[in-house]
């Protein structure tokens, strides 16, 4: 099994072309000849948080719940809104990737090939993501005592020809992450494009999920897992709710 290496070290990437009030993600692109045309209402000025809000009492059963906790994972299908949908998707066509990192500086992209960004407040759909899997996070608090402080994100594209081999997101010596979540991006995603999640569960039991599109695969952070090899370019959000964390704002927003 390849050894386990901390992904954790990858989080202070300076923004150097934020996307933000003055620099926003449209759903079309720019042309100069439109340029007079009020097209506000296509980018995504327009989008608000209720476009993210899901009502995550309903969308988990108390079935599933009990399945994270016993099995250790879960998928739910059709989470956000088709608007949510495509501006994440819009959004993660502007993103400026970069190079994953394994530890300070190295990239080993035959262990780990994704090209990634964090998600920060000069994001906006990313960002209104973030606060609705905060909101999730919330349930996890409140149903399973999960204990979590904080979330974190980052927009990833794997390029054809990669993947990211067996790790757990807390590598060895490491509890900070108690859940992992990936949303994926994928319209169209076929078994032929490779790219599948392969997890193995809390009984030792494998299982691959395909990334398609409006999906949400969450799992016990401490599970192996690995992403296959894509064959076209894979695009997702991986997240985690961490256990710690300065400012407890998932409390303070209740
Ligand atoms: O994209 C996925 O399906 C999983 C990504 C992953 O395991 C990670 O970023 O740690
Ligand atoms: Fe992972």
């Amino acid at each position: 099994m390849t050894k386990i290496i901390s992904n954790l070290n990858v989080t202070k990437l300076v923004v150097d072309h934020p996307i933000g009030p003055d620099n926003p993600p449209r759903f079309t692109p720019y042309s100069p000849n439109c340029a007079d045309i009020d097209d506000k209402s296509l980018s995504q000025d327009a989008l608000q948080m209720s476009d993210f809000e899901v009502c995550w009492a309903d969308k988990l059963t108390d079935k599933q719940l009990d399945q994270l906790v016993d099995d250790g994972w879960i998928v739910i299908d059709e989470v956000f809104t088709h608007t949510a949908l495509l501006a994440l998707q819009a959004e993660s066509g502007f993103v400026q990737y970069r190079d994953a990192e394994l530890t300070a500086g190295v990239r080993i992209s035959d262990i780990r090939g994704d090209r990634i960004r964090w998600i920060t407040k000069n994001f906006f759909a990313g960002f209104y993501y973030l606060q609705s899997i905060n909101a999730l996070a919330a349930l996890f608090n409140q149903s399973l005592f999960a204990g979590i402080r904080h979330s974190e994100a980052h927009y990833a594209c794997y390029p054809a020809g990669f993947g990211y081999q067996w790790h757990s997101d807390n590598p060895a010596g490491r509890d900070e992450r108690v859940i992992s979540a990936v949303f994926y991006l994928n319209d169209e995603w076929t078994a032929s494009d490779g790219g599948a999640l392969e997890i193995i569960d809390k009984h030792g039991s494998h299982h691959s999920v395909m990334p398609v599109a409006n999906r949400l695969v969450i799992f016990d952070s401490d599970l192996q897992h690995q992403v296959q090899i894509a064959h076209r370019q894979r695009y997702s959000i991986a997240t985690w709710m961490r256990r710690d964390g300065l400012v407890p704002f998932i409390e303070d927003s209740m």
